[in-house]
């Protein structure tokens, strides 16, 4: 089967590389159009293949928040590292409810596949990052080195993040980091909900495979990971992200905190400003080991 073609949308020169937005249509989303951004550093060539970092964002983004607001690019384009922008969820699949809420359904898609027949079809946001992006920006000639991918994100996105890297079966991810991630999601309002709605078997089904504390607290092989959340954050007073919970179960099965780092950082909140504090940190972290 030949890779579908991948539209140029928009370009823009920023920190001497270049941002460049693009479509498609995307299989893993059931032929529905997928856009996603792609930062790619001014060393980057054909014989000089750089390595990337997925960023992914947070309940109702799109694939330009981070792009726009995470302050990744200029610590990306000093490290000669790409960063791919993917979006969040489908969109306009025209599934009954999906419009309904801003935490679940369109902006929502929680970085999993779907089984519950109602979504499977579209919602498989996990096969789409993992497995479709990478294949059709290799297929399409752009100079990244797949076997060099760390990858980070924001609340759901770290979510994704953290699952994407503990669950990958071939350590697809070198490290793996996230701003004030949802870090325990079968135990709170918002994965409840997603899991409820986008999985047969509900919050038990996502146990397996979409729950950072969970498979922490079942990964036996050393890890990389970073973590960064907000005092002042009202998500995480409301529940929602439970970074203790993950820090706890890390350490319970043995990785200290060269392996894992859990950062509370003082009268912070869950936004954009909270991130592009502590980006270029986080570009940094994963440069020690996508360029080992
Ligand atoms: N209901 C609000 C809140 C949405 C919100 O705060 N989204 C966060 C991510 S929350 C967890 O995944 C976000 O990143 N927003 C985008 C931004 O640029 O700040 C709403 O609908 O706005």
């Amino acid at each position: 089967m030949s890779a579908p073609f991948l539209e140029k949308i928009s370009s823009n020169k920023s920190f001497e590389g270049e941002l460049t937005k693009y479509k498609f249509k995307s299989a893993a989303l059931g032929g529905l159009s997928a856009n996603f951004n792609l930062f790619v550093p001014t060393n980057a060539s054909n014989s000089n293949k750089v390595p990337v970092l997925v960023y992914l964002a947070g309940l109702t983004c799109t694939e330009d928040n981070g792009a726009q607001k995470g302050s990744f690019l200029g610590p990306a384009s000093s490290q000669g590292i790409a960063i791919l922008f993917p979006d969040t969820s489908p969109r306009g699949a025209g599934i009954e409810g999906e419009d309904a809420d801003w935490d679940f359904g369109t902006g929502a898609g929680f970085y999993l596949n779907a089984t519950n027949p109602k979504f499977s079809a579209h919602y498989n946001m996990y096969t789409h990052v993992a497995l479709e992006l990478p294949q059709v920006i290799e297929a399409a000639g752009i100079p990244i080195d797949w076997k060099r991918q760390s990858i980070f994100g924001h609340s759901m996105g770290g979510h994704g993040a953290l699952t994407m890297y503990l669950s990958s079966p071939h350590k697809q991810y070198r490290s793996a980091s996230a701003f004030s991630p949802v870090a325990n999601s079968t135990k709170c309002p918002w994965g409840e909900k997603a899991f409820t709605g986008y999985l047969q078997g509900g919050v038990e089904e996502a146990k397996e495979k979409y729950d950072a504390t969970e498979l922490i607290s079942k990964s036996k092989e050393p890890v990389h990971i970073l973590v960064d959340f907000g005092t002042a954050d009202n998500f995480y007073k409301q529940g929602q992200l439970l970074p203790e919970n993950f820090l706890k179960a890390a350490r319970d099965a043995g990785h200290d905190e060269f392996q894992v780092r859990v950062r509370s950082q003082e009268g912070y909140d869950h936004s954009y400003y909270f991130i592009s504090t502590f980006a270029s940190d986080h570009v940094h972290f994963h440069a020690n080991f996508l360029k080992a």
